[in-house]
């Protein structure tokens, strides 16, 4: 681990914690963060030549694995034409007619850079059409760093315990109501207090941001029920969820529909993207058909057009989703049955091809307070054994694991080996 240490005692005198972001610093698990040279389908390398199986896949985006021979031949061709033009594309047009025809709640498309431009937007969007400003985020949920939404947040704000930031003025989150997930008595309560003034609720509609926390039943059905009650927008975050847990995202797999939708991550196919849309009725309310401002340089940038159409086309596989999904359902029951092998107490949750390994007595889990109430330094221990044995999980507790169509049979069962070993020496 020499290279990594080394590059990681360099960083951090010229990069804050010597990272560009911060659950990236194994803050949650101490030791030294894993640099990394290459990756390719279910593996990446770090800088000393260790090979691992991982669980990461770069937070979400290589649902096709990593390294994807027809993304890279996608992005090199589209690279020899010129890496940004600031004008329109056919790229453009096709990306949000093939988003159109996939996402069953997108009529109409705007692309962006990343998540948290996606959220950030969205919510602009929600409130400029409904004139209201009031918003409402769900406890543990994480949507990006925009100021808004930067309270009672999810993943490495949770992980490091700053869960509403500094930095952001209390003027903006009086406007950022917060309830618990799950929990659809306390959006009725708020709701019933003050509706009239929520353009929005935002949510994740698999948390994925406190560990892997699927919708109990009715819960998004009722958030859609509460919007339509009170003229609110639902916007549902798919960054994590969209061609993830389903091809049309959670709003397919659940069958509840929002008025925006959120994603990033599986559409740029690994490069830096994301996208907000829905309602055609709503969306020509952004400049330049409508009032509402929003913009971005290299928005729609062709490259990255070309390695998320690359992706989406791959995504149309027939059996592809079956597979993954199976593949991480054998993963967590395999967790599951070992750890009881083993004596550990452990729940595991699954939603598609996400999944949530939980330290804990508790047999199922469904809300933040479960998931921050679990055994952080069990994990800790699993993960370093895991590290150890090859295994590259999130280096946190609050963050949800990623199969790929990379993670064949073969590759689940070396993980479960390691994982037999390591709950061994737990
Ligand atoms: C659900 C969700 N929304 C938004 C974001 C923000 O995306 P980005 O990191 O690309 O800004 C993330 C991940 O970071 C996310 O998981
Ligand atoms: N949970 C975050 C995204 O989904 C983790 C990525 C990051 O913050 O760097």
């Amino acid at each position: 681990m020499h290279k990594s240490e080394e590059l990681f005692t360099r960083a951090q005198k010229t990069i804050p914690g010597g990272v560009n972001s911060p659950v990236r610093a194994f803050k949650a698990v101490g030791g030294t963060p894993r640099f990394i040279t290459k990756a390719d389908g279910a593996y990446i390398w770090d800088a000393d030549g260790k090979k691992y199986i991982d669980y990461v896949q770069s937070w979400g985006p290589m649902v096709l694995g990593h390294n994807n021979d027809k993304i890279r031949e996608a992005v090199i061709q589209a690279a020899a034409n010129g890496l940004s033009f600031g004008a329109p594309t056919e790229a453009e047009v096709i990306m949000a007619e093939k988003v159109a025809e996939m996402v069953p709640s997108m009529e109409m498309v705007r692309m962006v850079n990343s998540g948290t431009e996606a959220t950030m937007s969205a919510i602009r969007l929600a409130r400029g059409y409904t004139s209201r400003n009031k918003i409402v985020k769900f406890e543990g949920c994480y949507h990006g760093h925009a100021d808004s939404l930067l309270v009672k947040a999810g993943s490495g704000a949770l992980t490091l315990g700053v869960p509403s930031s500094p930095g952001v003025p209390a003027s903006v989150a009086e406007h950022t109501i917060t309830v618990e997930y799950n929990n659809i008595d306390s959006v009725k309560a708020v709701f019933e207090a003050e509706g009239e003034d929520i353009a929005c609720i935002i949510v994740e509609p698999v948390a994925g941001n406190m560990n892997c926390i699927p919708p109990v039943e009715g819960f998004l059905e009722g958030l859609r029920k509460i919007c339509d009650d009170y003229g609110s927008l639902l916007i549902f975050d798919e960054v994590m969820t969209g061609f993830r847990v389903s091809r049309g995202g959670a709003q397919e797999r659940y069958q509840v529909l929002p008025d925006l939708t959120c994603l990033g991550k599986v559409i740029g196919g690994g490069m830096p993207v994301g996208a907000f849309g829905g309602k055609r009725e709503i969306l020509t309310h952004i400049a330049p058909t409508g009032p509402v401002y929003q913009a971005g340089t290299l928005s729609g940038n062709p490259v990255a057009m070309a390695a998320g159409l690359a992706a989406l086309e791959q995504l149309q596989d027939a059996n592809l989703y079956e597979g993954i999904f199976a593949q991480t359902q054998a993963l967590a029951d395999g967790f599951a049955k070992l750890a009881d092998k083993h004596g550990i107490p452990l729940t595991t949750n699954v939603a598609g091809s996400m999944f949530g390994i939980f330290f804990t007595e508790e047999k199922r889990v469904t809300n933040y307070q479960q998931a921050i109430n679990c055994n952080t330094e069990q994990f800790k221990k699993f993960y370093h054994g895991m590290l150890e044995q090859g295994v590259y999980l999130a280096p946190a507790s609050y963050e949800a694991g990623f199969v790929s169509k990379m993670h064949d049979a073969s590759v689940i069962a070396a993980t479960l080996d390691a994982a037999d070993k390591v709950f061994g020496s737990l």
